[in-house]
């Protein structure tokens, strides 16, 4: 039974699909310090987060059972990405369900913050009629500066542009020709700045956009333009902006995100009357939060049963073509790996994994980090070796990752040949997909063979000589081991040969070691899978 502990308010119709999990028994425990959740959050496999909550090094440390955080929305700053990957916790958000929500906050915030809103309804409430000091601007015709052009960006873009404005904006990914599909106009950052009436922010929080607007950028400013925030408090700098507000070049600024959550009673913005706030609302409508629970919690049901997931962020992204193409492989190349680690005498220094046949023009990267972890486990566990930090693990360990593509392939549609060089020998072993019979190891080391990887194996080496599989027969059968299948395979007759058994159970080590004295036998090998 998996434990997922949810430690901030989440969509109850979201994490339905928990509850209704068999396996799965969720405790919602909000508002939890940082010693609470150390002192609980050993007997976790899951965590789902939302911004509240600081998943710190701590908590991880503590959560020895921790295989996943999850996180309902975008934005992960508030979770230690290093710490979960040095310890193998995968960490997944959820990036689309919260896009238009978060956009329609932004506009809510740019009208309000154009024509008093909020400073307007205040009066009105306290019985003041004052319709002199509330005079806005419209948005039309208005140049709109988009900072960070991905999904919430684009969408506040496109919206602008309904509004007749006109879109200056800036993304380092951002093309040309997207620009020109999108309709807007590519541009500096200090470029935009200085010609829009209108800025938004919408980039995370990095060291390169931390104070990307500060006192340079506001110097440079149209008087009287206004700027909204709903991304990530930092990115505009606090102080330079009160300042600007304060030398007429800012007439208005939305704020719904803050360098410190929540803001001090005593912030400068929470009196000012040129800036409004939301308490980090950008997100918070009934269709997003349900949105980001469910994609978190589906990702999370597949995590803990061991199937393949997305959105994690502590590893590259596989697009979805990719990952159907790789996912039928993650099997035999993880086997592969935890194969070859059994057999290999020493310590591995270098895992050479080889793709030839469907597999040359597909970027691997995602299969071999099931390579890897298969090769790793067998030393450091399965439980401590995952696809997200197999290969931060292997370097770590001064293990060398070498990857090469091919086209032959020896007459198979797909080829994976892994290679491990020890400090002591050097072995090798290859697998492939066969079209409607799943599985199978093709080559151990020079020796073509059939096997499929599971179960208890035992590999023979010998030399070929008459009588030897009788003999190896007999002494398993006379210790009520039964063979389910036996190959044989040899280069040259009367040379180095290798024999291959599945047997229905792991033989006792003192069977082993009787196996190994036979005569012509050279080594004995149990391997489990
Ligand atoms: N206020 C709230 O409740 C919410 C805030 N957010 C925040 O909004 C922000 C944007 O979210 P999404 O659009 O979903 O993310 P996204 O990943 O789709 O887009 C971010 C974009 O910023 C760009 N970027 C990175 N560095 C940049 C730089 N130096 N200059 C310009 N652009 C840069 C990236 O290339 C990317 O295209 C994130 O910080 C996210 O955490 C998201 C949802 C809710
Ligand atoms: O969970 C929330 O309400 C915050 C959402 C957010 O900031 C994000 O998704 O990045």
């Amino acid at each position: 039974m998996y434990k997922v502990l949810v430690s901030d308010p989440i969509s109850d119709m979201g994490i339905q699909l928990l509850y209704d999990a068999s396996d799965v028994t969720v405790d919602k425990k909000p508002g939890l310090s940082e010693d609470e959740l150390v002192d609980i959050i050993g007997e976790y496999d899951a965590l789902l987060v939302r911004s509240q909550t600081r998943v710190t090094e701590r908590i991880m440390e503590a959560g020895k059972k921790l295989k996943v955080v999850g996180r309902a929305g975008v934005g992960v700053d508030n979770i230690d990405l290093p710490a979960a990957t040095k310890r193998g916790i995968i960490v997944i958000n959820a990036p689309d369900g919260n896009t238009i929500t978060t956009c329609e906050h932004t506009f809510a915030m740019m009208m309000a913050v154009a024509r008093h809103i909020p400073q307007a309804y205040a009066k009105t409430v306290n019985g003041v009629w004052d319709r002199k000091s509330f005079l806005g601007v419209e948005l039309r015709n208005k140049v709109l500066g988009v900072l960070g052009m991905g999904r919430i960006g684009s969408e506040v873009a496109a919206r602008a542009k309904a509004f007749g404005m006109s879109i200056h904006a800036y993304d380092p990914f951002l093309t040309e020709e997207r620009a020109e599909k999108l309709g807007v106009k590519l541009g500096t950052v200090n470029e935009i700045v200085a010609n829009a009436d209108f800025i938004t922010v919408h980039t995370p929080l990095t060291p390169e956009t931390r104070h990307m607007i500060s006192r340079p950028q506001f110097e440079i400013m149209k008087k009287g333009m206004r700027i909204v925030n709903c991304a990530r408090g930092g990115i505009i700098d606090e102080l330079a902006l009160m300042e600007a507000v304060d030398q007429g070049i800012v007439a208005g600024a939305a704020f719904d995100v803050f360098e410190e959550e929540p803001p001090r009673p005593d912030h400068p913005f929470l009196k000012h009357p040129q800036i409004i706030v939301t308490p980090h609302l950008g997100a918070s409508t009934v269709e997003a939060q349900e949105n980001v629970a469910i994609d978190v919690s589906e990702q999370v049901l597949l995590i803990l049963r061991g199937q393949a997931f997305k959105n994690a962020v502590n590893m590259p992204p596989v697009p979805a073509d990719v990952l159907n193409k790789l996912q039928p492989y993650f099997d035999l190349g993880e086997k592969l790996g935890h194969f070859l680690a059994q057999l290999t005498i020493g310590a591995v220094r270098e895992i050479h994994v080889n793709y030839s046949g469907e597999l040359a023009d597909v970027d691997t990267n995602p299969l071999t980090r099931y390579v890897v972890r298969g090769v790793l486990s067998h030393h450091l566990g399965g439980d401590v070796v995952n696809v997200v930090n197999s290969m931060h693990l292997a370097k770590e360990r001064d293990v060398q990752v070498v990857v090469s593509k091919t086209a032959a392939t020896k007459g198979f549609t797909n080829l994976i040949t892994l290679t491990l060089k020890s400090n002591k020998e050097e072995r090798l072993l290859a697998g492939t997909l066969l079209n409607g019979y799943g599985a199978r190891f093709v080559q151990l080391d020079q020796y073509p063979v059939d096997i499929s990887p599971e179960g208890n194996l035992l590999i023979i080496s010998h030399n070929d000589k008459p009588g030897i599989i009788g003999r190896v027969g007999t002494l398993l059968g006379s210790n009520e081991v039964n063979i389910a299948t036996m190959q044989v395979g040899r280069k040259i007759v009367g040379g180095a040969a290798i024999m291959v058994l599945t047997v229905d159970k792991q033989p006792a080590k003192i069977v082993v070691e009787e196996l190994a004295k036979l005569p012509e036998i050279i080594t004995v090998k149990e391997i489990t899978l």
